[in-house]
């Protein structure tokens, strides 16, 4: 069962004629087709070949077993971000236990830079996807910047946009996609994947239930900062800011703002994102933990006056009370990197 498919955009270039192809879906025990992957390079999804069937669902003890090694990572790792990883926990565990999941797994991120958004959704990749192989062919990186940079361009993008993931999920169902620097996509892209993020069976052949689409906006960032912000000034935890509220300041927020990529979008009205994610801006303790990882993995002995003097220093929000850090852990590495 041959298959051809569509090659991926040269970054930042105008793109290339593209070939219509016919995408024809792995049905069952076929061959295995190639896939097109971003990079527009063909490689297969033999989801067994790494002794574990990555297309399938979880059953009751590796479904246990995933959510709490997921949960270990994210507690772990993300720092003053409670909220994004319950709920991403939450997301994910009940998507991957299901065999027919009724729609794809679709969720938006929102924050400041350098909350966790990226990083959030690597530990999601590594463990879904254990083997570096798997993850090379069922997760998929759309950068709004570098893959849409033209809104000229947009009917292609389009077109294009649909045959990837008709695509990838042809050939592997439970597919990861990420798209990241969502606030940079050309209003009225996104739409286009519409069809596939809906309730449906199949669409010609091809079944989208097991797929999962993460978005991650820095739109809403400020809504979350002012809700986080409000909270610490009435002298209410962290821990007290209400999930649900945030919920629906952020869908409408990213709907009636055009400095968002979902400015007006179709996925939101018809209620196609299933969460909306805070990652609440990072105050001092979380950047001093940040701070106090990357020396570890610098291999620096720590130092704990200068952790101090890098995280005072990075927490400016707002300049009269600097609770926040604006740019959260981004700017982490060079600063450890420079005064060590
Ligand atoms: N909440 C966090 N807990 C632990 N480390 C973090 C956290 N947020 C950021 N970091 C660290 O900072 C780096 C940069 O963060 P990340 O790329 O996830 O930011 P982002 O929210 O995606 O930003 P942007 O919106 O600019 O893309 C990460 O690789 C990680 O090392």
């Amino acid at each position: 069962m041959p298959c051809t498919f569509p090659q991926g955009p040269s970054p930042a270039l105008p793109l290339p004629p593209r070939p219509h192809s016919l995408l024809v879906p792995l049905q069952g025990h076929g061959p295995p087709c190639a896939e097109p992957n971003i990079s527009g390079e063909n490689v297969g999804c033999t989801s067994q070949v790494w002794g574990w069937d990555y297309n399938s669902e979880l059953l009751g003890s590796e479904s246990q077993a995933f959510s709490t090694t997921l949960q270990m990572a994210l507690e772990q790792k993300v720092f003053g971000q409670h909220l994004a990883t319950q709920v991403v926990l939450k997301a994910l565990s009940m998507h991957s236990r299901h065999k027919q999941p009724r729609k794809p797994l679709v969720m938006s991120f929102h924050g400041w830079p350098g909350t966790g958004k990226t990083f959030v959704s690597k530990i999601i990749a590594r463990n879904l996807y254990q083997h570096h192989e798997a993850r090379r062919r069922f997760v998929h990186q759309y950068d709004a910047v570098l893959h849409f940079p033209h809104a000229e361009h947009i009917k292609q993008y389009k077109e294009q946009l649909q045959n990837w993931i008709r695509g990838n999920v042809s050939v592997c169902p439970r597919s990861l996609f990420i798209f990241s620097e969502m606030d940079q996509m050309p209003h009225g892209l996104i739409d286009s994947i519409m069809p596939y993020l809906s309730h449906r069976e199949a669409i010609n052949g091809v079944y989208y239930g097991k797929a999962i689409f993460l978005f991650l906006n820095n739109a809403g960032g400020d809504k979350i900062t002012e809700v986080a912000l409000d909270h610490w000034r009435r002298q209410k935890g962290r821990e007290e800011i209400p999930l649900t509220d945030l919920q629906s300041i952020l869908s409408a927020e990213i709907f009636n703002n055009r400095n968002s990529g979902f400015w007006n979008s179709k996925l939101i009205q018809k209620n196609l994102v299933d969460y909306f994610i805070p990652f609440l801006p990072l105050e001092y303790k979380h950047v001093k933990e940040c701070i106090q990882e990357e020396v570890r993995y610098q291999g620096h002995q720590e130092d704990e006056d200068l952790i101090i003097k890098i995280a005072l220093a990075m927490s400016d929000y707002p300049s009269e009370d600097r609770i926040y850090s604006s740019k959260g852990c981004k700017t982490v590495a060079s600063k450890v990197n420079l005064a060590t």
